[in-house]
């Protein structure tokens, strides 16, 4: 059996956050975190459009070129979305050390591998003031998407 993650409801908001990677699956989670948090850096050489936009107007800083460890000196929380496993890895790598090194506590979270994943990205739906996280553990993200529709259309 997938072991599963407690759904904890955390605050963000004074957090800085760093996401590896400026493609479709980190683009989809700043849209999420923005209603959440307020200190985002996105470092990549290609980063999206949308992205380039909400950089351009001053909600999340972007960084145009490859990920350096320096990148994740001062984070509190880590996404690691790289098209490259191996990126994604050495951030995950980079993280452990700096925790070593520091004592601070880093969160990291892989796009790539839910097994170096201290927390998991929830599909998240927010209705009337109720937060609804839905999460599978990794065992079917195409059913938490489906369910995250459902939940939409349903208080639609
Ligand atoms: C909920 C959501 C949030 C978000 O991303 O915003 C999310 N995945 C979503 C979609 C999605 N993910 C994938 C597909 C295409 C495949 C398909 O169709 O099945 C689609 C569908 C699509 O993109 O449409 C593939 C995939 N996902 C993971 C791996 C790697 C692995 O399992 O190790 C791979 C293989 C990658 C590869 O091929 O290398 C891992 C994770 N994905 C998670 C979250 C975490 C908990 C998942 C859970 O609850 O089960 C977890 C464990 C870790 C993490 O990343 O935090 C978002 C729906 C948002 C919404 O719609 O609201
Ligand atoms: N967890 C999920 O929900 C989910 C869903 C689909 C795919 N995936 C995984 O996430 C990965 C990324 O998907 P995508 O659709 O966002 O890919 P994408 O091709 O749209 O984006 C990849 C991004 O990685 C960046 N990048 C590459 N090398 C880098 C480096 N050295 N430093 C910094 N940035 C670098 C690129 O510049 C680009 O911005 C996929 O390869 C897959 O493994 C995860």
């Amino acid at each position: 059996m997938e072991k599963m993650y407690f759904p904890m409801f955390v605050d963000l908001s004074d957090k800085r956050i760093v996401i590896v990677g400026g493609g479709n699956v980190a683009a989809r989670r700043v849209e999420t975190l923005l209603r959440f948090a307020t200190d985002i850096t996105v470092v990549a050489p290609q980063i999206s459009r949308r992205l380039q936009e909400l950089g351009r107007a001053g909600s999340i800083r972007c960084a145009y070129r490859a990920y350096d460890r320096a990148d994740i000196r001062e984070a509190d929380m880590v996404l690691a979305a790289t098209d490259s496993g191996e990126v994604n890895r050495g951030v995950w790598e980079d993280c452990r050390e700096e925790e070593r090194q520091s004592g601070r506590r880093i969160l990291f979270n892989s796009a790539s591998d839910k097994g170096m994943c201290d927390f998991y990205f929830p599909a998240v739906v927010e209705t009337d003031g109720v937060m609804i996280g839905i999460n599978s553990a990794g065992r079917n993200p195409a059913k938490v998407k489906q369910v995250r529709q459902r939940i939409q259309e349903e208080f639609s």
